[in-house]
């Protein structure tokens, strides 16, 4: 992760971030005011984020990705990894890992995860930190987030060891997140992620109509298609809610700081993987690859 030390600000980069993230969240436990992480960030207000910089390789990708359940943070997510050669880290899956490890913890997760709540942010931070630490070992510079920071103390933590440079919220009315996460399906063999929803939504109250084509699975995947636990439609509409409720601060903490950039998803992946590219000045990018390819 950026050496995981390029992950920590200077004046902490002789300790190591793993157990600096750690810290952090033991003395914001511990503090009653939350105030030694709230003051170990300088804000940044004002700023714009900086895209600038037209080649990737030449710009720092810190970046994390906001937006409520179903918006599709996965799926650009993981696109983008694969296009700046970034890791894309995903709370939401390191969760479901280690839900699958049936160690101690995943009784505990499981029951916490169908019910579509939060998982602590202890928990979550150990999480991340153990990926960290993997990624560390591998060598590997920079990070999209996906899933975290999803409450104010993560963000905050966050913000207190290391500078994000891009904040991406994405957005979507969120009669179409229903849709779209009751239209998910994994395949179990490949872990491919696919959605079967076929979306036509009417334009309403200033809000443009919404057309996505399903994202079938080939054919072999068909028979091995299975549905998240918690993609129901009553812990999706919870999920939401928390989303709202939780996470919209942790917008605004971004917004506050110029580090975040809005995205409304146009429509499906052939509409808005262009966009996306071009509001991040990658459009450039992605043709100099193929090109090369
Ligand atoms: N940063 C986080 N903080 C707390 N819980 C998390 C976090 N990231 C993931 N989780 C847990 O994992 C579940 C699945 O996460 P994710 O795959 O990101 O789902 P979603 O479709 O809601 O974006 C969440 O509902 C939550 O229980």
């Amino acid at each position: 992760m950026a050496a995981l030390t390029r992950l920590v600000k200077p004046s902490f980069a002789s300790h190591s971030p793993i157990s600096y993230l750690n810290r952090c969240l033991y003395s914001s436990i511990t503090s009653e005011s939350n105030s030694h992480a709230a003051s170990a960030y300088t804000p940044h207000l004002g700023a714009k984020p900086n895209l600038s910089v037209k080649d990737p390789k030449d710009r720092n990708v810190q970046w994390v990705f906001l937006g409520s359940p179903g918006v599709g943070k996965g799926t650009y997510a993981s696109r983008l990894s694969n296009l700046l050669g970034v890791p894309h880290i995903a709370t939401g899956d390191l969760v479901r890992e280690e839900l699958a490890a049936s160690g101690p913890l995943s009784r505990q997760l499981s029951e916490i995860v169908n019910q579509g709540k939060l998982v602590s942010d202890e928990i979550i931070i150990n999480l991340l930190s153990k990926r960290l630490e993997a990624g560390e070992a591998k060598g590997e510079l920079g990070f999209i987030l996906d899933g975290f920071p999803r409450t104010m103390r993560q963000a905050e933590i966050l913000e207190g060891v290391t500078d994000i440079d891009l904040v991406l919220n994405l957005k979507l009315r969120e009669d179409v997140l229903l849709e779209k996460c009751l239209g998910r399906r994994t395949c179990s063999q490949c872990g491919g992620n696919f959605n079967v929803a076929t979306i036509n939504v009417k334009g309403s109250n200033g809000s443009p109509a919404i057309s996505m084509a399903p994202l079938l699975p080939p054919q072999h995947c068909m028979s091995k298609l299975i549905t998240r636990a918690d993609d129901t439609e009553e812990v999706i509409k919870h999920r939401i809610d928390i989303y709202n409720e939780k996470s919209r601060p942790v917008e605004e903490f971004y917004r506050s700081r110029g580090k975040l950039l809005e995205f409304d998803l146009p429509g499906g992946i052939p509409e808005s993987w262009p966009k996306l590219l071009e509001v991040l000045d990658l459009d450039d990018y992605k043709e100099q690859q193929s090109a090369a390819a």
